[in-house]
């Protein structure tokens, strides 16, 4: 494989998009690029299983981003319906404790006796990219650094049995250092030099985040609401060839 190849699989372009024509459009102009694709919730509330079915189709590895957070029973129900749409990752809040993050493991495997298929990635998101410190110590009231907190979401989902956390990747080296290498980062708050950080908080660019050691990053606006996406996702892949 050609190292650019390499960089656009550890890629996960977020389709944010409020109907399934948009991303289509989206999907469309990036053939040929095989990077990540990311649903997260307004998508999949719009556009529902069908959507992501047609991504598999198309031979794409699918993160499905809804972030689940309910009581263990229902994130484990929830687990085996996304385990059932073939999807290669998942995430559920690693703030619904142990026993929610078990149950969705559980879901899983209950799918997985049930029909064969690919297992998914399972991971827990910490403390999402768009909190910062005051937010996290003055509104959410959570005391302590975001850092600590990002690493106790970790160990708690590496005990409950996921592979990997969404975290920023500012939060990378001492996740790797605490759970293990091999333990999945996938990092949001990714923003090239220049461009609007937004609504993110704890950021990085994709050079810095690929040089903290992050498995996969995690970029939307930048590329979609660019000109042309396809020229701005080549430049971000260009940019960590090699990292
Ligand atoms: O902590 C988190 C968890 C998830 N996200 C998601 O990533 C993308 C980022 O999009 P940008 O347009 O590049 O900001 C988006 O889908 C979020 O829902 C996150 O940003 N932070």
């Amino acid at each position: 494989m050609s190292t650019n190849l390499a960089a656009a699989k550890r890629i996960m372009v977020a389709l944010d998009y409020a109907e399934a024509k948009q991303a289509e459009s989206l999907v469309r102009s990036l053939e040929g690029i095989p990077c990540y694709l990311k649903v997260g919730m307004q998508l999949f509330y719009s556009a529902g299983p069908a959507f992501v079915q047609m991504l598999k189709e198309k031979g794409y590895n699918v993160f499905l981003d809804l972030k689940m957070h309910d009581i263990p029973n229902t994130v484990k129900g929830g687990a085996e319906s996304i385990t059932k749409l073939g999807v290669d990752m998942f995430n559920v809040h690693a703030a619904g404790g142990k026993q929610m993050m078990e149950a969705a493991m559980e879901g899983v495997d209950k799918a997985l006796q049930a029909a064969s298929g690919p297992k998914p990635i399972v991971i827990g998101v910490t403390q999402l990219t768009s909190t910062s410190q005051a937010v996290m110590n003055e509104e959410i009231g959570i005391a302590g650094t975001v850092e600590d907190a990002v690493i106790r979401y970790a160990r708690l989902a590496q005990a409950a049995g996921l592979q990997g956390v969404v975290a920023s990747p500012l939060e990378v080296v001492r996740i790797k250092e605490t759970c293990s290498s091999g333990f999945v980062t996938v990092t949001p708050g990714i923003r090239p030099a220049g461009a609007d950080i937004g609504d993110q908080s704890r950021v990085m660019t994709p050079e810095q985040a690929f040089a903290q050691g992050t498995d996969y990053i995690v970029i939307g606006r930048p590329i979609t609401a660019a000109p042309d996406p396809r020229a701005a996702l080549e430049a971000i892949i260009a940019s960590v060839e090699g990292l």
